[in-house]
């Protein structure tokens, strides 16, 4: 087995607990209610802080359980969050994992101005063991050597999802618009001299609830692609799996000629509400029904690791090097991959075949830009598992930009 992915899984699968423990333990859960009574703005500014401190503390948990393993590789993490906390009382903490329960109770009920109980509930999550049975897991011989990696960690994604709590929202082909099933744990690992992905992990707390006892359950996705080694975790599927046309389509009247038409849609594409009306447009010209908004950048990523629509893509620069890592590896095994939306076009429009994809890398910042910006994915990304989605999908939505 390749003990970094093993132990990836396994700080993702404890963040997942941390995450579901502070909706479902009662002393954490009051935390997020508690100030509902008083006026609005006081309680979505303790609402944010408690999110911002689970936040915080979910990377730190990520960064130490690995580190405890992989001694030497604390200096190529990075997350989303600074590990600095400002509580209440306006007090400046660094969140981290001490070496016993108790300490990080203590540390905790500072972080929480008094409120101990809730700092002891973390506290126990956070120091408790996570076993992981993934018998395709355990016959993965590859070992990859970790002074040679980077790893890129997004403590929570969707997180207004994961404040809001959504939890009964309906998918509409599988998908999700939005609700805590779009919430996700995202951990990428990748090469720090050529910035490709190597290996994966999106976990997804609310996959699953109870509907006896309400409970949640989650569910993990992993890949890996070292040295032309290609695997991936038992649910998934590369897209050569299945190769019948499913193409939906239409037939109707010209409104003028009153001629019939067939009008046939080959993509699903899923996309952020946040995309340009333009090309909100095009797309839904190219997918009719079968384009999607979803919420959170890893969970659309997600859509596309599990085939649910054959491609994410965003135009804009909103998503981070840490929305994208994860996914990227996990596509990279299936045979897919992530790209730079900009450099698509470029080279489509100057007639260039794509022999070199420009997929995003990991190691190298953004020239020019400040603060978390240098780590956003400046041009844009489309995701996608086959390459023959990406090349049809490039070729009508270059027709249809009129390049
Ligand atoms: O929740 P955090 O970890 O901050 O990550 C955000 C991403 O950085 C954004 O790119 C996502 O927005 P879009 O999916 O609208 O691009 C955003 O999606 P959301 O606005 O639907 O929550 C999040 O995935
Ligand atoms: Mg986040
Ligand atoms: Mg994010």
């Amino acid at each position: 087995m390749s003990d970094i992915l093993c132990e990836v899984i396994r700080a993702a699968e404890k963040a997942a607990e941390i995450a579901r423990a502070c909706r479902s333990e009662e002393a954490l859960f009051q935390l997020l209610v508690e100030k509902r009574k008083g006026n609005e703005s006081s309680q979505n500014k303790f609402t944010m802080d408690f999110i911002t401190l689970a936040d915080v503390l979910i990377q730190e948990v990520i960064k130490h359980d690995i580190v405890k393993k992989f001694p030497g590789l604390e200096h190529n993490i990075s997350g989303e969050e600074s590990n600095h906390f400002t509580n209440e009382l306006g007090d400046v903490i660094t969140v981290k994992v001490c070496p016993t329960e108790e300490e990080t109770a203590a540390l905790l009920n500072q972080v929480l101005n008094g409120k101990m109980v809730a700092a002891e509930v973390l506290a126990r999550v956070v120091h408790q063991d996570i076993p992981i049975t993934d018998p395709v897991l355990d016959a993965v011989k590859l070992e990859v050597p970790q002074s040679t990696l980077g790893i890129w960690v997004d403590p929570i994604d969707a997180t207004y999802q994961y404040i809001k709590g959504c939890g009964d929202s309906a998918p509409i082909h599988g998908i999700y618009s939005h609700g805590l099933q779009c919430v996700t744990i995202l951990i990428g690992v990748y090469d720090l001299s050529t910035g490709v992905p190597v290996m994966g992990v999106i976990n997804q707390p609310f996959a699953l609830q109870d509907p006896k006892s309400s409970r949640w359950e989650g569910q993990y996705y992993w890949g890996i692609s070292y040295m032309g080694t290609k695997i991936f975790s038992t649910q998934l599927t590369t897209s050569d799996d299945h190769d019948e046309d499913d193409s939906i389509c239409h037939i109707h009247r010209h409104p003028d000629s009153g001629e019939i038409e067939y009008e046939c849609h080959h993509f699903s594409v899923v996309t952020s509400t946040r995309e340009t009306e333009r090309i909100k447009t095009i797309l839904s010209d190219m997918c009719g029904e079968r384009l999607h908004f979803a919420a959170g950048a890893g969970y659309k990523s997600l859509c596309v690791v599990l085939g649910l629509v054959d491609i994410y893509s965003i135009s804009g620069d909103y998503t981070f090097r840490w929305d994208s890592c994860a996914a990227h590896a996990i596509l990279l095994s299936l045979g897919g991959g992530i790209v730079n939306w900009e450099e698509c076009l470029k080279h489509m429009k100057n007639g260039e075949t794509m022999l070199d994809l420009p997929h995003l890398v990991y190691n190298v910042d953004e020239a020019g830009a400040d603060g978390l910006y240098k780590w956003s994915n400046k041009g844009g990304l489309i995701a996608f598992k086959s390459k023959e989605h990406l090349e049809n999908f490039l070729s009508l939505l270059i027709e249809k930009l009129g390049l």
